[in-house]
């Protein structure tokens, strides 16, 4: 299983649990707006700690409220990109990316092969663009440039929150064929929050609702 999620998460005066398990490659979670989905995602990155349960990903135990464990994000090896995407503003596009390199530090086991800011750069045809500050971005380049900093965390997997939402239907589908891309050439588990039904049916290889 790539993820196994079990858990109970608490947001203001509202409870919310949620329970899947999901296989290789592309899961799509979706459900109505405010169900939990970024939170769910928040939780797996290490961001929110759930009131209980459990958080498992390939295999290795993140969470695990009744065991009294629950891994640093930065241990976690997760590469997230945000729904808003939380790019540095005063930092260059090259430095945004380095800044994902830098927070990766040693091999941790299990991770991915470590990328190189060429090959990441060259992936996603954002090699151009390097010298560019993020608010001179069109919103696809942006979204690239966020895919590319998490690719170079070497991340165990990656979290989605939306990422094709704020893009137009050409850019959509160059988005759509390298998030492809990326499950196929690196192996990476995904968890992806998408609302858009065709983003869905395109992308996912399981899609899990709550
Ligand atoms: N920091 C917070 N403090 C208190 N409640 C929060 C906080 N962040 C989110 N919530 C609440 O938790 C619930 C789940 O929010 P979350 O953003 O995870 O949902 P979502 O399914 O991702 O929604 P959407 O599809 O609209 O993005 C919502 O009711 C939201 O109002």
């Amino acid at each position: 299983m790539s993820f196994e999620v079990d858990i109970v998460l608490e947001r203001g005066t509202r409870e919310i649990a949620v329970r899947f398990a999901a296989g290789a490659g592309i899961t799509a979670l979706v459900g109505p707006s405010g169900q939990g989905k970024t939170s769910t995602l928040d939780a797996v990155a290490g961001l929110l700690r759930p009131r209980a349960g459990r958080i498992v990903v390939g295999g290795v135990t993140l969470f695990d409220a009744a065991a009294g464990v629950n891994l640093a994000p930065e241990a976690r090896c997760a590469g997230y990109v945000f729904q808003d995407l939380r790019l540095f503003p005063h930092l260059n596009v090259r430095d945004n990316l380095l800044f994902g390199a830098r927070l990766a530090g040693e091999e941790a086991p299990g991770a991915a092969r470590r990328l190189s800011l060429e090959e990441v750069a060259g992936f996603l045809d954002i090699a151009p663009l390097l010298a560019r500050r993020p608010r001179t971005l069109s919103g696809g380049e942006a979204q690239r440039v966020a895919i590319g900093r998490a690719l170079l965390r070497s991340p165990r997997f990656l979290l989605m929150d939306e990422p094709l939402t704020a893009l137009d239907p050409a850019r959509r589908d160059a988005v759509i064929e390298q998030i492809a891309a990326i499950r196929d050439r690196f192996g990476l588990p995904v968890l992806m929050v998408s609302h858009q039904q065709a983003d869905v049916a395109r992308l996912a290889d399981q899609v899990v609702e709550i």
